[in-house]
């Protein structure tokens, strides 16, 4: 048997986080050497520097909406970055867990029970601590996460410090470390038993189908781009995303651009936009929508539709076609 691993596929460490798990859904350990980055801007870099063949990168959450950092660096404000494509997609279901070190006297349900299900009164958080949590003076966690644990938080940890850092399970390893027992992590169940900690609450995002969209990047020269399919299975199997940049000075500059998709009957999935970083209140739209760009000079509506869009959009920029995994 072949057990030679020869690419390596960058992800935002250390292990347990989520990007973890979405990459070694998509990347079994057998074939392939899973490198974890301190940033996801690390990630970037291995992938742009052919370190990693493959990155995993979270693009967005189903309540706490974009990851803006990702965003930054599709935006690519320096020219860093110029090869990284997007290739793929996973969505991943993300269930968030408190977790820390459980005071000593108290028993396993010292403060309350756990609700199960759905609280049945809106803006209340749907679970309750299963141990004591009066000892924690300090919550540590993903930015990210805070967002979709806000019901939680809210209710438990009014007024308690938070310190962001690089990962949800940076946060655990972070706990781990702190001998006095007073601090607590938001992060995954795998980040608990691999940090040693006790699961302090389970369940604590919002929205009980809370799940994060990874991109898998890799560099565009490495794309292969597939034969042309029937335009109408392309569609329904392939998304798109774009950036540029308007003349901002010009009334009607970006719905000229919106109306190309609208010509070629290619539906958007979504729209993001993040400073441009040339001048204060300039903009980069980011553009993601249904259908796939074909090698050049296979024609096809996307392909039209960025020619077009080459000659109304500025700094305009295809940043990957792949298949869409979202069921619906
Ligand atoms: O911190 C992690 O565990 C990550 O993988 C990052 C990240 C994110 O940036 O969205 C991934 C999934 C969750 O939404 C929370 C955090």
């Amino acid at each position: 048997m072949d057990t030679k691993k020869e690419e390596a596929v960058a992800y935002l460490g250390p292990k347990a986080s989520y990007t973890h798990q979405a990459a070694l859904s998509e990347f079994p350990e057998s074939k392939y050497i899973i490198s974890p980055q301190t940033t996801i801007e690390d990630i970037f870099a291995a992938v742009q520097s052919s370190t990693a063949s493959h990155g995993v990168v979270p693009f967005e959450n189903s309540s706490n909406g974009s990851v803006v950092f990702t965003l930054d660096l599709f935006a690519d404000l320096h020219g860093r970055y110029p090869d990284i494509s997007v290739c793929g997609e996973i969505y991943l279901q993300v269930h968030h867990c408190l977790l820390g070190h459980a005071a000593k006297s108290q028993g396993e349900t010292a403060t309350s029970e756990p609700a199960h299900g759905i609280s049945t009164q809106p803006g209340n958080p749907r679970v309750k601590p299963l141990h004591d949590i009066k000892h924690i003076k300090k919550l540590y966690s993903h930015p990210q996460a805070w967002g979709q644990c806000k019901l939680f938080l809210a209710a438990y940890f009014k007024g308690i410090e938070r310190q962001d850092v690089s990962s949800t399970s940076k946060a655990a390893e972070l706990v781990a470390q702190n001998t006095t027992g007073s601090s607590a992590a938001i992060s995954s169940r795998m980040a608990a038993g691999m940090n040693n900690l006790d699961v302090l609450a389970q369940g604590i995002e919002d929205n009980q189908g809370n799940s994060t969209r990874f991109f898998i990047i890799r560099r565009q020269q490495d794309v292969v781009a597939p034969d042309a399919q029937n335009a109408s299975v392309e569609m329904a199997d392939y998304k798109t995303l774009v950036s540029f940049t308007v003349e901002h000075g010009e009334p009607g500059a970006l719905a000229d651009c919106l109306a190309i998709f609208k010509k070629h009957k290619l539906n958007l999935t979504s729209i993001n936009t993040r400073p441009s970083g040339e001048t204060p209140w300039h903009y980069v739209f980011f553009i993601e929508f249904r259908g796939r760009k074909r090698a050049d000079g296979a024609g096809g509506a996307v392909n039209e539709a960025l020619q077009e869009l080459e000659k109304v959009a500025k700094n305009g920029r295809w940043l990957g076609s792949w298949s869409n995994k979202l069921k619906e």
